[in-house]
């Protein structure tokens, strides 16, 4: 498969590695605006972009306006998600859009939707989520966090948002913590005076995130269409 890297960064060079060890060739790398660059869609498979918020949009649509699938993995520019599916259909290409590409992350996805429908009805318990990452990341909560926050909002009709630390009674706080070089750590709490439910997945490095998206781009390939990780894992986990 060729793949097209937007995106060369910590995450770039991590994918680039994995690609080539699963028999793939990197055949573009761009990191800066993609209008410097020549996209022909008949020599690149697949578009993997882990870039920034600012570019992640204009990315991602111009890659569906020539013919290229896109696997994205960049967070903080969500604003744009629902025009970018739009593009994505209007021009009969592909996208994956996931929060956070871990196997590992999307096992603890399934375990906090069923932990959050366990407590909704649980009133002396309130919920919080913390999430650690490296002091470079440019946005805040992370992905993950915002993920995470809702699916239990999806459980639990009376909590109305979620809401960067200083949350009113009825949202989730999601406390953001800045550390030298963690990878991502979240955590989901559910605390009572009597006692404390904790759930946390600790990245110990990139390549989780970095495995996830080129399984994605391998499940990718030669679709049409909007999915999920959920649809690569059922893909992958069918025998
Ligand atoms: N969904 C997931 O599983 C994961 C998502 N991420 C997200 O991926 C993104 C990238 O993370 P890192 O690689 O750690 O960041 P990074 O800062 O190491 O890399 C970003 C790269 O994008 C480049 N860039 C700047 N402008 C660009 C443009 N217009 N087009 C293409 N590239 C451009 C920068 O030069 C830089 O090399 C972040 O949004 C992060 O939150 C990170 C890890 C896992
Ligand atoms: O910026 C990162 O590094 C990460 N970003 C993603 C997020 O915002 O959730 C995923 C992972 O936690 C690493």
């Amino acid at each position: 498969m060729n793949i097209a890297l937007l995106g060369y960064g910590r995450m770039g060079k991590t994918i680039e590695k994995i690609a080539e060890d699963r028999g793939h060739e990197v055949v573009l790398k761009v990191s800066d605006d993609i209008d410097n660059h020549e996209l022909d869609g008949s020599k690149i498979d697949v578009a993997i972009d882990f870039s920034i918020p600012d570019a992640a949009f204009k990315n991602i649509s111009t890659c569906f306006r020539n013919n290229i699938p896109v696997v994205s993995g960049t967070t903080g520019w969500l604003d744009n998600y629902e025009k970018a599916k739009k593009i994505c259909n209007e021009e009969n290409s592909a996208f994956i859009y996931a929060s956070n590409f871990s196997l590992g992350v999307n096992v603890f996805f399934e375990l906090n939707q069923k932990l959050a429908k366990m407590m909704q009805g649980l009133e002396d318990y309130s919920v919080e989520i913390e999430e650690i990452h490296h002091t470079q990341k440019l946005d805040a909560p992370s992905g993950t966090a915002i993920s995470l926050a809702q699916q239990i909002l999806q459980e639990n009709s009376k909590l109305k948002g979620w809401q960067l630390e200083d949350a009113d009674a009825d949202e989730i706080p999601i406390f953001a913590k800045r550390e030298e070089n963690v990878p991502g750590t979240h955590t989901v709490t559910y605390d009572s005076e009597i006692d404390k439910i904790e759930i946390t997945h600790t990245a110990k490095s990139r390549k989780g995130f970095a495995l996830g998206a080129v399984v994605a781009a391998e499940y990718l390939k030669d679709k049409s269409g909007i999915f999920t990780m959920k649809d690569v894992l059922s893909e992958l986990f069918k025998n």
